[in-house]
């Protein structure tokens, strides 16, 4: 056991770890340090050292390569012919249902009916003809995006051949210049190139039904022959064969005209044992192309079922029968070689493996050989095809132009991406606040402009050195632009839309307001209407005309009085002081209100008089008095007043007819008088509001700022009541008992003494009167007015006089 665990325990770790260095390295011994050393150059051998011919080298001529002659570049014409694309047909069948099933709907059977029908689809072509000397060449999108592949323009062509050009055309345009060179005694020779499957064979040689090139051309030959003369000049030949790969060991060339064993001897350049065919007219020389092609090495492949594995070498020599000499004959001769090579293959494509894979090596490498000839290329123009194409496109890029056309840089690629990215948060940043229809319009817009980018990408010159993140920073700018002004205008338009709404409300308010006022307008018609009405009852009725007649009746009186005053009867002297009173708080002046307004009082009297005379009884006591008053006022004359203007003392005739005056004017505006006195304060307002026009309605007012209640009217109504008694009286006792009421009226009158206030002088006065006047006209007073006229007329004309003075002086101090 012990040994056991001795084997399994770990050897004991050693004192002391040794580190294993490497030993330092020596350079070794160099022949140049090892051997002979160089001799030192030293100053004394500096002489023997040539100089550098740089003068001589210099003064050499290079000479200039030759440019190519025009022959030349004729002989290196290439043609372009486009493969008509493959349609693609596509059989879809039917499964079929099992009998004992429920029947099937019509329209359903009709449907499934269809699937049973081929649908075909043309592929998508990766070239595309420019115009007769350029085409371009597009990658498929898988290719653009996997290998950044790039659009290419292959310009500078012979001429292109469409996919729709018939072999006719083909003929035309290439081999007719070529076959009128060689029946001139010109050599030539056309190689057909390009892909597996691209149509070279049927180029050369076409079909029974639509003959290529070579029969074509024969066809030619013996027709001109034919033309010129029964013994041609010439003699035809020709000679076939082909060279191919024999299990990639190397090349081999075959006679295809020959008999038996046909391989042929390649010595360099020369080619013996070639089997020479004179032809001497089109059908000979048909069967033999198609014996030829009996021959013909083909094999099958993913691109072509019969494929050519050969280059096949078909000449046609034209001999002069003119010519005995050999050598001359020879040397007349001309040779036309038209070349139907073997495909252009690519391993993975034609799916070539082990021999079949060298030979093709080999074809690809002696097409590079018949290359450098007059070369029509074929290519096919599929999707697929392009990789083929583009190979074959390149072999011939040494004599024509070729544009690379590609906007999809590597860098542009990861700019774009970039870009977009920071587009995608503008995007966000200016669509975040508007509605989702905005951001579907934007994202529309969006993409409407990266279609626009990719087309101006496609459209713009290749020449163009603008760089595309530039153009994309505008386009970005406008869009933005764009995108702002939009919702600009719609935020605009919502405002519009809610001054809009506004409008209507207010005209809904502006119409129901002129119906309010159409309606306010009839209410205001139907009101002065009334009020017409009202205007014409009062004129009929009221003293209106009479306001201004009041005035000078309140002036005249107050004249009146200032003459009383000179008289020597206090009485009169102290009323004429309280009218000088008035007269001096009032605004109005008053001497001439007075002097106009008496004569204007006394021309109206004479008016009024006379008919009063002869209306109303003589034989009433009442009547009596008025009649001898106003008869009194009527012989009253105008000059006799103006006189008296100037007497400081009138005459007692004066004064009686000026208190007639004033009783006849004061009778004209009682019934107004009883009017106000009938109806309370309010309705006195409303009254007053509905009778007046509205440009006298501030009198009424006025009236009422006056605060005259009623017993200030009523108060001196009273006094003239007590007044009359007293005239009654005074009538029996005499003059001292008038003389005591007067004096009463007086006191009376100081005490009651309304409050004043500045107003027109007008309408204190038409207050003072309707007030006054009124005393006549009420129905309910007692019997004292008309008391008052009869104690008047049986007094004595200055008595009476005296007494209305009296009354007039008592209503005017209200
Ligand atoms: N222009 C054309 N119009 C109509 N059919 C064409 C045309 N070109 C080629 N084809 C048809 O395409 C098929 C293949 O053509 P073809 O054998 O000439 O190709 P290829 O280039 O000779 O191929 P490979 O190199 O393998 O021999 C043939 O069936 C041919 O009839």
């Amino acid at each position: 056991m012990e040994e056991l665990q001795k084997s399994f325990s770990p050897p004991p770790c050693p004192t002391t770890v040794t580190v294993r260095r490497n030993p330092p390295r020596k350079a070794r011994a160099t022949p140049y340090t090892t051997g002979a050393k160089p001799h030192s150059v030293s100053s004394t051998n500096t002489h023997n050292v040539p100089s550098f011919p740089i003068d001589e080298i210099l003064s050499i001529q290079i000479p200039q390569s030759e440019p190519l002659k025009s022959s030349v570049l004729e002989s290196l014409k290439i043609f372009l012919r486009i493969k008509p694309l493959k349609t693609l047909t596509k059989v879809t069948t039917t499964k079929s249902r099992p009998r004992n099933v429920w029947p099937q709907n019509p329209s359903k059977m009709y449907r499934n009916s269809d699937k049973g029908k081929k649908s075909t689809k043309i592929e998508e072509a990766c070239i595309a003809l420019n115009d007769s000397y350029s085409v371009t060449l597009t990658p498929p999108q898988a290719l653009q995006e996997l290998k950044r592949s790039k659009t290419e323009v292959y310009e500078g062509f012979s001429h292109v051949f469409p996919a729709d050009c018939s072999q006719n055309d083909v003929y035309g345009k290439m081999v007719q210049p070529l076959l009128e060179d060689f029946m001139k005694g010109k050599s030539g020779m056309l190689a057909a190139l390009g892909p597996s499957g691209s149509g070279k064979t049927h180029t050369v040689f076409g079909t029974p039904k639509d003959p290529g090139i070579v029969p074509l051309t024969l066809r030619q030959i013996f027709k001109k022959s034919d033309e010129s003369s029964p013994g041609s000049l010439r003699s035809f030949y020709l000679s076939i064969f082909e060279i191919c790969s024999e299990r990639g060991k190397g090349e081999k060339a075959y006679d295809l005209l020959g008999d038996g064993s046909s391989e042929l001897s390649v010595q360099q350049s020369t080619i013996r044992g070639l089997k020479e065919v004179p032809i001497h007219n089109l059908e000979e020389a048909e069967s033999l192309i198609g014996q030829a092609m009996l021959k013909r090495a083909t094999a099958t492949t993913n691109s072509n079922s019969q494929s050519s594995r050969s280059q096949c070498i078909i000449n046609i020599r034209a001999a002069s029968n003119d010519v005995t000499n050999e050598t001359k004959m020879q040397s007349s001769d001309a040779m036309l070689t038209i070349v139907d090579l073997a495909g252009a293959e690519r391993e993975k494509r034609t799916g070539n493996q082990g021999e079949r894979l060298v030979e093709s090596n080999f074809i690809n490498n002696t097409s590079m050989v018949f290359g450098q000839c007059l070369r029509i290329l074929t290519v096919k123009a599929g999707e697929e095809d392009y990789l083929d194409t583009s190979y074959l496109l390149k072999q011939a890029s040494p004599y024509m132009k070729i544009k690379f056309d590609n906007t999809e840089e590597p860098c542009n690629k990861r700019q774009l991406k970039t870009f977009l990215r920071v587009e995608k948060n503008k995007k966000i940043k200016l669509s975040a606040p508007k509605t989702s229809q905005i951001e579907e319009s934007v994202a529309a817009e969006r993409n409407r402009n990266s279609q626009e980018v990719n087309l101006q990408g496609k459209k713009a010159d290749p020449t163009d050195k603008s760089s595309p993140k530039l153009e994309h920073d505008s386009l970005d700018k406008i869009e933005r632009e764009h995108i702002i002004m939009r919702n600009f205008a719609k935020v605009l338009w919502n405002v519009l839309k809610q001054y809009n709404e506004k409008l209507k409300v207010a005209e809904g308010e502006i119409c129901s307001l002129k119906d309010n006022l159409r309606s306010e307008q009839l209410k205001s018609l139907g009101l002065e209407t009334e009020l017409i009405h009202l205007k014409s009852s009062c004129k009929q009725n009221l003293a209106e005309p009479c306001i201004p007649k009041i005035e000078a009746l309140t002036h005249a009186k107050e004249q009146f009085e200032r003459n009383v005053d000179d008289d020597p009867c206090n009485l009169i002297k102290t009323r004429g002081e309280a009218s000088v009173e008035e007269c001096n708080k009032s605004p109005v002046p008053c001497k001439n209100v007075k002097d106009a307004e008496f004569v204007l009082c006394h021309t109206s009297t004479d008016n009024d008089v006379e008919p009063r005379q002869h209306q109303q009884p003589a034989n009433s006591e009442e009547n009596v008095g008025t009649t001898q008053v106003e008869a009194e006022a009527a012989d009253f004359p105008s000059d006799q007043a103006i006189q008296n203007q100037d007497d400081p003392t009138p005459s007692p005739e004066r004064v009686e007819a000026s208190q007639d005056c004033i009783n006849n004017q004061l009778s004209k505006v009682q019934t107004e008088s009883a009017i106000s006195r009938r109806f309370s304060d309010s309705e006195k307002q409303k009254r007053n509001r509905r009778l007046l026009p509205a440009s006298s309605r501030s009198v009424p007012e006025e009236m009422n700022d006056l605060d005259i209640n009623d017993n200030q009217i009523e108060k001196p109504q009273v006094k003239i009541s007590e007044a009359h008694v007293q005239e009654k009286s005074k009538s029996t006792q005499g003059p001292e008992i008038e003389v005591h009421a007067r004096e009463a009226a007086k006191k009376q009158g100081s005490r009651q003494k309304p409050r004043r206030r500045l107003q027109p002088a007008s309408s204190v006065l038409l207050t003072r009167e309707i007030n006054t006047l009124e005393i006549e006209d009420d129905v309910a007073e007692p019997k004292g007015n008309r008391g008052r006229k009869k104690t008047t007329v049986p007094q004595p004309r200055s008595q009476g006089s005296v007494t209305l003075l009296r009354l007039l002086t008592n209503n005017l101090h209200i």
